[in-house]
């Protein structure tokens, strides 16, 4: 079994005729923060939903802390913030009932909170600074505050893996630094977090490694070479 976290062999994921992963392969370690980047369409989310398991047309070997996507989803291993979630805006659930969802897992409230379960939705709340808004309605919160909810949401899922679809999108500079701050401690607790991002300047604070990926990897390693012009020209046809 390998040590990785996170561990994919030779994935290759196709829309139709539209080839969206092609041959990635990729180890990541527990207690590690690693950055993904491309541009629009290279793949980004599409990785995400195949490590979720959510792709059943994908191709090639993963798996999370030694399970199969769907094992290890079903043992709590893997936590999911998606880059964008449809809310209803008039949908009467609060910020805490949200993150409380992340202690039940996709089947919803099965049996009543217990104090360990409004403990630990406290503490993820006071980590990303929403203790003040924990009884609005998740939809009166701005964009930013809402990806701070489900990064709460994703906190007390208590997961080995974290996986991160843009959690800096439409974020301000004071939410993103809150943000980076909370991934940071999750590192150091052992997890292995794989983000997204289309933040550049945000890397070095953050990531440990850095993949640049346009449909198959076209570097992973150290964020001071991955950002270096010669790199982000490839990734990006020009330099950013
Ligand atoms: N459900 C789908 N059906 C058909 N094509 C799809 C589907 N989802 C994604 N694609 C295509 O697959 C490619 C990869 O898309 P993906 O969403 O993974 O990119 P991304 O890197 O997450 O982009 P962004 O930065 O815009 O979020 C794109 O060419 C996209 O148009």
């Amino acid at each position: 079994m390998s040590a990785a976290a996170i561990h994919v062999r030779d994935l290759h994921v196709a829309y139709g005729s539209v080839i969206a992963l092609s041959g990635v392969t990729l180890d990541l370690a527990p207690g590690s923060v690693t950055g993904l980047v491309g541009m629009n369409g290279s793949g980004k989310s599409t990785l995400f939903s195949a490590l979720i398991g959510m792709l059943p047309g994908a191709r090639g070997e993963i798996r999370l802390l030694g399970k199969d996507p769907a094992a290890a989803r079903t043992a709590g291993l893997v936590a999911f913030v998606p880059q964008t979630e449809v809310i209803d805006r008039d949908f009467p659930i609060s910020v805490r009932e949200v993150v409380m969802l992340g202690r039940f897992g996709h089947l919803g409230f099965t049996r009543r909170p217990r104090a360990t379960d409004r403990a630990a939705v406290a503490a993820a709340l006071e980590r990303v600074g929403l203790t003040e808004l924990a009884d609005r309605p998740i939809g009166a919160l701005s964009g930013g505050q809402r990806k701070r909810a489900f990064v709460a949401r994703g906190i007390v899922q208590d997961a080995r893996v974290l996986l991160l679809d843009e959690p800096f999108g439409g974020v301000d500079a004071v939410s993103q630094t809150l943000i980076t701050g909370v991934l940071r401690e999750l590192r150091d607790e052992g997890r292995s977090l794989l983000v997204a991002t289309h933040d550049l300047a945000g890397i070095p604070d953050l990531c440990d490694e850095v993949i640049l990926l346009n449909k198959r990897i076209l570097f992973h390693g150290d964020p001071a070479t991955a950002l270096r012009p010669e790199n982000l020209a490839l990734t990006f046809g020009v330099a950013p």
